[in-house]
């Protein structure tokens, strides 16, 4: 397993900026998640540090190993993408054995590395099948199977959950963590599946039109969201962004609008700002450092663990609140709605970056 580092990567296809800068550094034995919408780049990313790209500029490194100009397959990388990739006339042990046979390794190695990775990926019991004998799930475990078989330095995944049905997706996910924690191979994930990153990743880079917006820890990217596209991008519902002017009161200041007054900490130095509060802290009782408005019922999602209640405030605003449990409203009900101070998030309405407080 290998650090990897990636510095000042640009690349571009004629006008098409697939990659514009970026900077990241993967730590030895870590699983990292590149998350972001369609067209980002998350692809283009992996197939540079894989050797697949050529970069138009910039430098990868691997151990302080400058490997920019190596070819693939000498950078012992393994990669395993969303459609399975398995050869479909070899048997689920050939097809693991495979990487190992390229390289020449002694045949009762191979034997035992098959049986190793086989073992790990619970597909023992499926080594003498054809590919076409399985289900989807099974044939990606084989796909990741022949991806660690060899111990690569890194492993690299595209979308690789995305074929299969929602529950065995949620399935794999705790399994492709454990076996992480197993193999410790560093390993770089991609998705624009915030849960799959929020619950997988060490760290997860946010991506955006070629670029890393922010790059932490689930924690950190979930409470400190850096710009207004990472509070948007990350968390389910979507955060709710309140823009309203800021107004100050014997030395006091407070973000103003849709009947609220919401205190500030300090002055933010500009006229208006915009409130982000996610639904999950929003809530229909008083709680403690909190404050009330009223609101009238427009909608209401009933998920029996949790009711999602999309909410009218002042100006015809919606605002989205998600509540634990089943709980009753009717439509165009009146409402107390309580925000909680504390998980209030500020942002520059220009800018788009978040102000700390
Ligand atoms: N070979 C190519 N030629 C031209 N443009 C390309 C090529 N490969 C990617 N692009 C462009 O580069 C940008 C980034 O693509 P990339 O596949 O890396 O995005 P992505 O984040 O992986 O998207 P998705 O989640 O849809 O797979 C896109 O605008 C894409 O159209």
């Amino acid at each position: 397993m290998a650090r990897v580092v990636v510095q000042n990567v640009k690349k571009y296809f004629g006008n098409v900026k697939a990659l514009d800068g970026i900077d990241i550094s993967i730590e030895e034995g870590s699983f990292v998640v590149l998350l972001g919408p369609s067209g980002c780049g998350k692809t283009t990313l992996m197939r540079c540090i894989s050797g697949l790209e050529k970069l138009t500029e910039g430098e990868i490194l691997f151990d302080g190993k400058n490997i920019t100009n190596l070819a693939p397959k000498d950078r012992n990388v393994a990669m395993v993408f969303q459609s399975y990739a398995v050869w479909p006339h070899m048997k689920v042990k050939e097809n693991i054995a495979y990487p190992l046979k390229l390289k020449k390794v002694p045949k009762k190695e191979i034997e035992e590395r098959v049986r190793w990775a086989s073992d790990l990926l619970h597909i023992s019991e499926l080594l003498d099948r054809y590919p076409s004998q399985l289900s989807g799930g099974q044939r990606q475990r084989v796909a990741v199977a022949r991806a660690i078989v060899h111990k690569p330095r890194v492993l690299l995944m595209d979308e690789p959950l995305s074929n299969l049905d929602a529950l065995l997706r949620i399935k794999m996910r705790s399994e492709l963590r454990k076996l992480h924690e197993q193999v410790k191979v560093t390993t770089i994930y991609v998705t624009h599946d915030q849960t799959e990153a929020m619950t997988m990743g060490d760290k997860i880079a946010v991506m955006n039109a070629g670029k890393i917006i922010q790059y932490g820890s689930p924690e950190e990217i979930y409470k400190a969201p850096r710009t207004l596209f990472v509070a948007g991008f990350v968390g389910s519902p979507q955060m709710n962004f309140l823009p309203m002017k800021v107004i100050s009161h014997k030395d006091k200041f407070f973000a103003e609008g849709f009947g609220l007054q919401i205190p500030l900490k300090k002055d933010p130095g500009i006229e208006s700002v915009i409130v982000g509060i996610r639904p999950e802290h929003i809530s229909v009782e008083k709680r403690q450092d909190s404050i009330g408005f009223e609101a009238s019922v427009y909608f209401v999602e009933k998920l029996m663990s949790e009711t999602v209640i999309h909410l009218s405030v002042a100006d015809d605003k919606k605002i989205v609140v998600k509540v634990p449990g089943d709980v009753s409203f009717k439509e165009s009900q009146l409402v107390q709605v309580h925000l909680d101070l504390p998980f209030i998030h500020i942002f520059n309405p220009v800018t788009e970056e978040r102000i700390e407080f």
